[in-house]
C-alpha cells in the first residue's frame, strides 16, 4: 500500500554534483548564477538611488543588533552580582537595572518593525524600477530577438524573476546583513569574557561550514533550474492558450496536455530538490546547535564548579551560543533564497543587456515629412547567416505609386517589407526614401511615416476608439470618427453595442475579420503616412464587407506610396508597378499590360491558373 514516505522514496536520487557519472541527463545541463557579484553590483546600483532611506535601515540593524547583545549580557551581570557580587549592578541599582532591562527588550522590536517595513519600502521601489527597466528595454529589442523567444518565457522573467528578487530584498538584505553584526558582536563579547567557552562554542562552526556548503552546492542550480522551467512553462501555458483554436481544431489536446505534464513534472521535480535539500538546513543547524549548547553547559558547568568562570558568564554564553548560531541558521537559510534571487535578478539583467534594436542610431536623423519616393538598388538579405532570402533587388517607386507585390508562398514578399520597415537590415545594397538611406533615418521615425495593414490585424484590449487612436494618440474624438467613416468602417461601429464605446477583448474576439481589416484601415487612416503596406486577406470575406474594405482601402492609398502584398486581381491590375518575387529575386517588373507583353511567369499565372488564385498562394 503506497504512503507518503514509500512515494517520497520513488522519488528519483537527487543530481550527485562533481560526479557526472551519476548525475541524470536532465541535471547535468543546469548551472549556477554566472556572475554573482556583477549581478550584486546591479541590484546595488539600484538601491543605491535611496540612500539616505538605506542608511536609516543600516542604523536600525546597527542598533538592534547591539540591543540583542546587550539583553543577555545584562541578564549575566544580574545573575553575578545577586549571587555574591557587589550588587551594584552598574550603579544603577535593581529598579535603574531592570528598568534599563526593559527598555533594551522592548527596544529591540521596535528598531526590527522600523528596518523592517523601511527596507520593504526600498525593496518594493527598486523591483518597480526594475520592471520599468526591464519593460520598456524588451520593447526597445529587435523583432529578430522575439523570433527566437517564447513569450510567455519572457513574461516570466518579468513577473517571476522580479518577484523573487523582490522577497529576498524585502527580508534577507537586512537579515543577512543583521547576521552578520550580531555574529561579529557576540563573538567580540564572547572572547572578552571567556576565549576558552568561545573556542567551545565554535568548534560546531567548521562542521556548519561543511555542511552548508555541501548543501548550496546543490541548491543553487536547483533553483536556477526550477526558475528556469518555471519561465519554460509559462511559455507553453501562453503559447497553447493562444493557440486554443488550432490545438481543438486538430484535436491535440492529449498531446497539449501529454507536453504540459512533462514540463511541471520538470518543475515538480526540481522544485522537490530544491526545497528538500535547503529544508536540511535547518534541521543541521539545529542538531549543530544543541550541541554546541551541550558543550558549554556542561563545560561550563566544570569549569564554574572550579571557579573558572562565573555562573553569569556561563548563562551569557548559553544565550549567546544560541544567538551565535541563530545568525548563522538565519545566514545559512538566506542564502539560499539570496542564490534563487540573485539567479532570477541575472536572468532579467541578461535581457537588460541584449543589444537595444536603435543603439546605433546616434547619428541618425529624424524627418518631419517625406514624400515616399522608394529606391531599392541591388538588395539583398538572409535570416541567417550563409542563407539567401532576398537577392539582387532593384526597383523604384515615386511617391503616390502602388506596388503590387506577387509571388509564390516563400518569394520573399514579407520579408521585402521587413527590409522597407527595418525591422531588419539589408545584408548588402541600399534602400532609400527620398533619396536618403534609411539606416541614416531613426528607426522610429521612419516607421511613423509608414502604417501597415495586415492580413491579421492586432486589436489590443480597450474600446474601438482607444484602437483606432493607436493610429495617432493626439487625435480628437471627431477625427477618430472621420477616419472610420472614410475605412467604411463606422456604419458597422455604430450597429454594435456600445458603438465607439464598445470594449474588445482578447484580440478583438468580439468582432469579424473583415471588421478587423475595417478597423485597422481605419487606425492607418488616422495615422496618415505616405507610406502604406497592405497585407491583402487571403480569407474570404462576405461580399459586401469585401466591397467596403475595398472602398475604405481605395481612399487609404490615394496620394500614398502603396506595397501591396497583393493576391486580388483587381487590386494587381490597378497597380502602377508589380514586382513578381521567386525564390527571393525579382523574377519580373512591370505594369500589368506590360507584364502580359512580356509572355513570362506573369503571363502564365494570368493566363493559365489565373492570378487570383496563385499570385499569393
Ligand atoms: N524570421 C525568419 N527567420 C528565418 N527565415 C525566415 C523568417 N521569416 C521568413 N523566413 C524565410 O524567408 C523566406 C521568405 O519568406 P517571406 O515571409 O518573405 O515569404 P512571402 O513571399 O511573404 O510568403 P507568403 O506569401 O507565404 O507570406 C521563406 O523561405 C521563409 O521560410
Amino acid at each position: 500500500m503506497p504512503n507518503a514516505l514509500t512515494e517520497a522514496f520513488r522519488q528519483p536520487r537527487p543530481p550527485v554534483i562533481g560526479d557526472p557519472s551519476k548525475a541524470s541527463g536532465e541535471y547535468k545541463k543546469k548551472k549556477r548564477a554566472k556572475n554573482v557579484s556583477g549581478t550584486l553590483v546591479r541590484i546595488w546600483k539600484y538601491l543605491a538611488r535611496r540612500k539616505l532611506k538605506l542608511g536609516l535601515v543600516l542604523f536600525m540593524v546597527l542598533i538592534s543588533s547591539a540591543l540583542s547583545l546587550l539583553g543577555p549580557y545584562m541578564i549575566g551581570v544580574a545573575v553575578d552580582d545577586y549571587l555574591g557580587g557587589d550588587g551594584a549592578l552598574w550603579g544603577l541599582g535593581w529598579a535603574g537595572f531592570l528598568l534599563v532591562l526593559g527598555v533594551v527588550y522592548l527596544l529591540s522590536p521596535l528598531t526590527m518593525f522600523l528596518q523592517s517595513i523601511w527596507m520593504i519600502e526600498i525593496a518594493q521601489e527598486t523591483v518597480y524600477r526594475m520592471r520599468v527597466d526591464l519593460f520598456s528595454h524588451l520593447h526597445k529589442l529587435p523583432i529578430p530577438f522575439f523570433g527566437k523567444r517564447q513569450q510567455g518565457e519572457l513574461m516570466s522573467r518579468v513577473t517571476n524573476d522580479m518577484e523573487n528578487v523582490s522577497g529576498t530584498l524585502n527580508s534577507s538584505a537586512i537579515q543577512i546583513f543583521s547576521s552578520i553584526l550580531i555574529l561579529f558582536g557576540t563573538l567580540g563579547v564572547m572572547l572578552s569574557l571567556s576565549p576558552l567557552l568561545t573556542l567551545l562554542t565554535f568548534i560546531v562552526v567548521p562542521l556548519m561550514a561543511l555542511g552548508m556548503r555541501w548543501i548550496t552546492r546543490r541548491t543553487g542550480p536547483l533553483f536556477k533550474e526550477r526558475q528556469s522551467n518555471l519561465g519554460d512553462l509559462n511559455g507553453y501555458i501562453e503559447e497553447t492558450l493562444s493557440g486554443q483554436r488550432i490545438i481543438k481544431a486538430f484535436s491535440q489536446e492529449d498531446r497539449v496536455k501529454r507536453e504540459f505534464a512533462e514540463r511541471n513534472e520538470r518543475i515538480r521535480l526540481s522544485g522537490f530538490w530544491a526545497q528538500t535539500i535547503s529544508g536540511m538546513i535547518p534541521k543541521l543547524m539545529n542538531s549543530l546547535n544543541n550541541l554546541s549548547f551541550a558543550l558549554v553547559a556542561g563545560i561550563g558547568g566544570i569549569l564554574a564548579i572550579n571557579g573558572q568562570v562565573t555562573i553569569g558568564v556561563i548563562i551569557v554564553f548559553v544565550e549567546y551560543a544560541r544567538q551565535f548560531t541563530r545568525p548563522l541558521n538565519d545566514l545559512a537559510n538566506q542564502w539560499n533564497t539570496l542564490l534563487s534571487a540573485i539567479a532570477g535578478a541575472e536572468r532579467v539583467f541578461e535581457i537588460m543587456d541584449e543589444e537595444v534594436e536603435n543603439k546605433d542610431e546616434g547619428q541618425a536623423s529624424k524627418l518631419d515629412k517625406i514624400e515616399g519616393a522608394v529606391k531599392f538598388e541591388d538588395v539583398s538579405f538572409g535570416y541567417d547567416e550563409g542563407q539567401t532570402t532576398l537577392s539582387d533587388i532593384s526597383f523604384e517607386a515615386k511617391p503616390g505609386e502602388t506596388i503590387a507585390l506577387v509571388g509564390p508562398t516563400g518569394a520573399g514578399k514579407t520579408t521585402l517589407i521587413q527590409l522597407l520597415s527595418r525591422f531588419y537590415d539589408a545584408s548588402s545594397g541600399r534602400i532609400t526614401i527620398d533619396g536618403r538611406e534609411i539606416g541614416s533615418i531613426q528607426r522610429e521615425n521612419l516607421r511613423s511615416h509608414m502604417a501597415f495593414v495586415l492580413q491579421d490585424t492586432f486589436l489590443f484590449e480597450g474600446t474601438i476608439r482607444e484602437n483606432i487612436r493607436y493610429g495617432r494618440l493626439d487625435a480628437t474624438d471627431e477625427e477618430i470618427e472621420e477616419a472610420a467613416k472614410l475605412a467604411n468602417a463606422h456604419s458597422f461601429i455604430v450597429r454594435l453595442q456600445g458603438g465607439y464605446d464598445k470594449k474588445l477583448t482578447n484580440g478583438g474576439s468580439g468582432i469579424s475579420q473583415g471588421q478587423k481589416q475595417l478597423l485597422a484601415i481605419a487606425r492607418a487612416m488616422l495615422a496618415d503616412p505616405a507610406i502604406l503596406v497592405l497585407d491583402e486577406a487571403t480569407s474570404s470575406i462576405d461580399t459586401v464587407t469585401e466591397i467596403k474594405i475595398q472602398q475604405g482601402l481605395q481612399r487609404l492609398m490615394k496620394g500614398r506610396t502603396s506595397f501591396v502584398i497583393a493576391h486580388r486581381l483587381n487590386t494587381i491590375r490597378q497597380a502602377d508597378q508589380i514586382l513578381v518575387l521567386k525564390d527571393g529575386g525579382l523574377l519580373e517588373h512591370g505594369s500589368h499590360d506590360e507584364l502580359l507583353a512580356q509572355g513570362g511567369f506573369y503571363s502564365g499565372l494570368y493566363n493559365g491558373q489565373g492570378v487570383q488564385e496563385e499570385a499569393g498562394d
